[in-house]
């Protein structure tokens, strides 16, 4: 049986069960979001984090927001939903798939034929475990996709965690990982630990760990060494939103590590669903880029590991421009360059 990485978010027995993230690797301790608070906490403090995992936390967040509403009708019911979909909103700026997931969810309440609320209430319910069911079959589909770009290597590079635990399932940048491994082509990995939160040392290491693949940990500053010994064939690596000409917000680091590939002769991959795509946006610099706590970078955990009272720059990621990318895998293809167009036509 092909091994089957673990779901980070489900709903199950009337309840959303989630893996704390934050508890990784060291435990592994799921949590039970009951209210929309929780959810909204939940998504800012990265208990559940990934651009597609994020939008399935905020459906379910919408469903939590409303399930015991006593609106009197339609309108009053449309009206705290979308209430609560500007909460969920207020949570993480970046990850498109955030705000594509909440106005997914009040489009379906939207077009629904029926006024009753009690059903309104299930639709909510049903919507969101769709996005969540979609994402794991995309995620399959992107496996599949990327694999055909991955199978002669030996050994890839990737930066954060866009693995399993960022999504449904089997993960964006690891899930080619995943399929080549259950047809006997197992790649060695190098994870880039990914200050400042580590989710390459982390969850990278561990889901990999747990999977059998073999792992090496790496810090940020190694990565060029790392493709100077001609250790990696390339890079994959997820994203949080795509911009129609085809740049890439992802993990503060990944744009150094494009330039670094690049530098070094190494296709650089991106993947990810259709869903992370925003082509309201021509370009990246119309990305909004989260800044986070600035303890984040002069802590380590409770130890502080940078003077007090200096200036701290905390932007929790960076824009890779389209010209970096060799190619985006996603569910319906492999789209390569010229992105504006090749983008406009399977997007
Ligand atoms: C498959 S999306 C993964 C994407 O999201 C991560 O950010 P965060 O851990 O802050 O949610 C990172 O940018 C990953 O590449």
């Amino acid at each position: 049986m092909p091994y089957e990485p673990i779901a980070p978010i489900t709903w199950k027995d009337g309840q959303v069960e989630m893996i704390d993230q934050t508890r990784l690797p060291g435990e592994l301790v799921i949590i039970h979001p009951r209210t929309v608070e929780e959810m909204w906490d939940a998504i800012k403090k990265l208990k559940v984090r990934g651009a597609p995992a994020i939008g399935i936390a905020a459906a379910l967040g919408l469903y939590l927001a409303i399930k015991n509403s006593r609106a009197g009708d339609r309108a009053e019911f449309e009206a705290e939903l979308k209430q609560a979909a500007a909460y969920l909103a207020s949570s993480r700026p970046t990850a498109v798939n955030l705000f594509w997931a909440l106005k997914r969810v009040q489009q379906a309440v939207a077009a629904a034929t029926t006024d009753d609320v009690s059903s309104l209430k299930e639709l909510v319910l049903k919507e969101a475990l769709a996005i969540r069911d979609e994402d794991e079959a995309m995620c399959r589909a992107i496996g599949e996709n990327g694999a055909s770009l991955l199978q002669d290597a030996e050994a890839v590079l990737t930066h954060c965690n866009a693995g399993t635990l960022a999504t449904a399932r089997y993960g964006t940048a690891l899930a080619p990982i995943y399929y080549l491994a259950s047809r006997g082509k197992v790649l060695k990995v190098f994870a880039d630990e990914t200050r400042p939160l580590l989710q390459g040392a982390r969850l990278t290491a561990w889901e990999l760990h747990q999977a059998g693949i073999p792992v090496t940990l790496i810090t940020d500053n190694m990565a060029a060494t790392v493709m100077a010994r001609g250790w990696v064939q390339a890079v994959i690596v997820g994203a949080d939103r795509i911009t129609a000409n085809g740049d890439v917000a992802n993990k503060i680091g990944t744009y150094g590590v494009a330039i670094l590939a690049r530098e070094h002769g190494i296709p650089f991959y991106v993947a990810a669903p259709a869903s992370t795509f925003d082509l309201s946006l021509s370009s990246g610099d119309q990305i909004p880029i989260e800044e986070r706590d600035p303890a984040e970078v002069s802590h380590f955990g409770l130890r502080p590991t940078a003077p007090e009272g200096i200036n701290i720059f905390n932007p929790a990621f960076d824009v890779t421009p389209h010209r970096y990318v060799t190619a985006i895998i996603t569910e319906r293809g492999i789209i390569r360059p010229p992105y504006k167009q090749n983008i406009a036509r399977i997007i």
